[in-house]
């Protein structure tokens, strides 16, 4: 980042402003009471227009580091234009001093702040209001908040005198310092006025802008050279140093009545940067090309002359000393032609330049010579600067004139003690140099010593390098071959190894997969013979329930025939013919389904004990039988009816009347229902089951599926790598070779 910065801020007005446009950082003004006027073109660093916010200003400025870099912040422009409106602001629009506090005690720095005013040749603190002597001796406050920092800046205002320069100074944790400087308004004097107090403060005023113009132009041009800070009391107290940020922010106000005193702001910044403009252009522009004064034309001349005069000398002074300098290097032997030298001695050639930049450093007067120029220069701009304000006012241009005599003088009497000084540092410089030289001598004797030795061993030095190199070389085949062998060795041991543990899953998941396989068909086995056991158990009961219903059918008409006398013989004595009598249970038919089943009807009937037990028990159960039959009715629930199966032994059937063997045939017709139910339910189990196995084989049979993929294809990288080690072998056994 440049270390000097001018920017420009045009506060808003209410009316037409059309002397001015703005485009980007380049302003344009024209004279609005001459309409051939032409436009006057001004570049600045930036440009902020009327509708700039405080904000955008303060971004701008404190985009640098000022916690390590000090900064001098100058506002310049006529009174009314916003100067201090920038710096301060107010309670409303804080400027860019209390947003800098803020944004400072935010980040938890430590602030000082110290208040001065500078009038005529005046320092006065303005916290103390103290007149001191010295811009050092003031009084430093600790900011605590941003409103310590309103409260300090609306008090000075109240106290500030009228057309003082006010330079409020920040250290920032004791590091680094910020200084504010609100310069006095730069408007001319009234043309009325021509003596008296108000006439010396304004010359005073004038004069201070013009030092401080010349440091800034100075500082500009090389911001480590040595400023004319010394020729007023506000520039000595500037920290305008090397380590300085330095910005000047030019104030306008743009009113069309304000158009000379813009211009004058505009053309003042813009010297500071080096853009002179030419005292013809501002001869027309003022119209006063007529009124310029013989005498004073004279005057210029003769000072124009003595400034020539003084070039020539200085010029002179500089030729001489360069020749003598010459002289000097000739006499030394340092004027050798460095470049011809050999390449091999380019460390010597470099230090050689090394020492002969040294030593024209060090001889170097040109840096006096530059102050003279400098001096020079200034003397040139404060002759323009006299012209300028002679156009403006005549008594103002002759005070300046008897000003300018003085400095010329002083000048003179400068150049004649620096002459003077130079020659004595010349004659210091040349004993110094003798020294210097003879010592630069020795140490190039030695080095050439070295050099020359160096090169004696050189094809010494070359052929044990040889042999090193060819060591380095075997040295280098053995690793890469030792390298490719435990390389190959450790790609084996890891392919054996992967396909060794690929083996293993293989097998894992094949095992795997054919146990799932055995399971499934062992539960289908099961299934099968369950669904065929099922069947003839179903079938068992279905044709006992028949033999059984045969069995009440024929008793039922034997029943009837007996009843109805359809048997000869009547009703006490008669014989049943065999065809009407009921057959028999077949218990060899049922015996073996009723071995394992024991809730076969047949089985109990077979039992020994069955006649006797029912007869005694015929009544209890028909009873029971009954009440539960009515309770089945009364409810018309489906509650099924229970038969104690330990009971069956002692039921005879033959004894029971129709409606309690239809219940129990009812109940077995339910019983088997309900075993059909089950077979469904288990048949579904089983379905499930079955899905559930075929799931688990399809997810192993993925699973075998990836492996097998991710096998194939480590089997293709590795053949790959196979391939590539192939094509590298003959090529590493090739090297080896050579
Ligand atoms: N950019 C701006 N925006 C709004 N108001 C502004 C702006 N610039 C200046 N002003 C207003 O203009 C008036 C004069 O401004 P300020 O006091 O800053 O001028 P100044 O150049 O410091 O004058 P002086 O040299 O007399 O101190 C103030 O009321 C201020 O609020």
């Amino acid at each position: 980042m440049n270390n000097y910065k001018v920017y420009l801020r045009v506060r808003p007005i209410e009316y037409d402003q059309s002397m001015l446009s703005i485009d980007q950082n380049v302003i344009s003004i024209k004279d609005p009471t001459n309409k051939q006027a032409e436009w006057q073109q001004y570049r600045y660093d930036k440009i902020f227009p009327a509708s700039s916010s405080q904000q955008e200003l303060f971004e701008s400025v404190f985009n640098f580091d000022y916690e390590n870099k000090n900064g001098c912040i100058i506002s310049y422009g006529q009174s009314g234009s916003g100067k201090s409106y920038s710096l301060f602001g107010n309670v409303q629009n804080p400027g860019i001093v209390p947003l800098l506090i803020q944004q400072i005690l935010q980040k938890g720095s430590n602030v000082q702040v110290s208040f001065q005013e500078i009038y005529v040749d005046q320092i006065r603190d303005l916290n103390t209001n103290l007149i001191t002597e010295e811009f050092t001796k003031r009084q430093i406050l600790l900011i605590n908040d941003f409103w310590d920092m309103i409260k300090i800046v609306r008090n000075t205002d109240i106290k500030r005198q009228m057309r003082t320069h006010i330079i409020l100074t920040l250290e920032i944790n004791s590091n680094t310092k910020l200084q504010f400087v609100d310069l006095a308004g730069s408007e001319r004097v009234a043309k009325n006025i021509t003596e008296g107090e108000k006439f010396q403060e304004a010359i005073l005023i004038t004069a201070s802008h013009q030092v401080l113009n010349r440091c800034l132009n100075s500082f500009n041009q090389n911001p480590s050279k040595i400023l004319p800070k010394k020729e007023s009391k506000l520039t000595s107290a500037l920290i305008i140093e090397n380590n300085t940020q330095v910005f000047l922010i030019g104030a306008i106000n743009p009113s069309q009545s304000n158009y000379e005193e813009c211009l004058l702001t505009l053309q003042y910044l813009d010297r500071t940067k080096n853009i002179q403009v030419s005292i013809k252009k501002q001869q027309s522009m003022l119209g006063l090309d007529s009124q310029i004064n013989v005498q004073q034309e004279k005057e210029i001349k003769k000072l124009k002359d003595e400034i020539e005069e003084f070039k020539i000398k200085i010029e002179q002074l500089n030729a001489d000393r360069k020749k003598r300098f010459l002289e000097l290097q000739r006499l030394l032997g340092l004027d050798i032609d460095l470049e011809r030298l050999s390449a091999k001695n380019a460390k010597d050639i470099t230090i050689f330049k090394n020492q002969q930049e040294a030593l024209l450093k060090n001889v170097s007067l040109s840096q006096q010579i530059d102050e003279y120029h400098y001096e020079n220069a200034q003397l040139k701009k404060q002759l323009e600067d006299m012209k300028r304000d002679t156009h403006s006012k005549l008594e103002r241009y002759q005070q300046q004139v008897l000003e300018q005599k003085e400095i010329n003088k002083k000048l003179k009497d400068q150049l004649q003690l620096s002459k003077m000084s130079g020659d004595d540092a010349l004659r210091l410089l040349s004993s110094d140099r003798d020294q210097f030289i003879k010592k630069l001598q020795d140490e190039s004797k030695n080095l050439l010593e070295d050099k020359v030795a160096s090169i004696l061993n050189l094809p010494q030095t070359a052929q044990t390098k040889n042999v090193e190199n060819q060591k380095l070389q075997e040295l280098k085949k053995q690793i890469k071959t030792e390298i490719e062998k435990d390389f190959n060795k450790s790609l084996e041991i890891i392919k054996a190894e992967y396909n060794k543990s690929l083996e293993h899953y293989k097998f894992q998941y094949e095992q795997k997969l054919n146990a799932k396989v055995e399971e499934i068909e062992n539960f289908l086995n099961q299934f099968k013979k369950y669904r065929e056991k099922k069947k003839s158990q179903i079938n068992e009961i279905v044709e006992e329930l028949l033999d059984l219903y045969d069995i009440i059918t024929k008793q039922g008409k034997v029943i009837d025939k007996i009843e109805t006398g359809g048997y000869s013989g009547g009703l006490k004595s008669f014989s049943i013919p065999k065809q009407d009598k009921p057959n028999l249970p077949n218990k060899v038919k049922h015996k073996q389904y009723a071995l394992s089943y024991q809730f076969s009807l047949f089985h109990f009937l077979d039992t020994n004990s069955v006649t006797a037990t029912l007869t005694k028990k015929a009544s209890t159960i028909e009873k029971t039988i009954k009440t539960a039959t009515k309770q089945l009715r009364q409810s018309q629930s489906q509650i099924i009816l229970e038969i104690d199966y330990n009971q069956l032994d002692s039921i005879n059937f033959m004894s029971m009347d129709f409606s309690t063997v239809r219940a129990y045939a009812n109940k077995l017709r339910e019983m088997i229902k309900e075993l059909q139910d089950q077979i469904t339910i288990n048949s579904d189990k089983f379905k499930q089951q079955i899905a559930q196995l075929q799931r688990e084989r399809d997810d192993a049979q993925q699973k075998y599926n990836m492996e097998s993929r991710k096998y194939n294809q480590t089997r293709v990288v590795i053949e790959s790598q196979n391939r590539i080690l192939q094509k590298v072998r003959p090529l590493s056994s090739v090297s080896r070779k050579q």
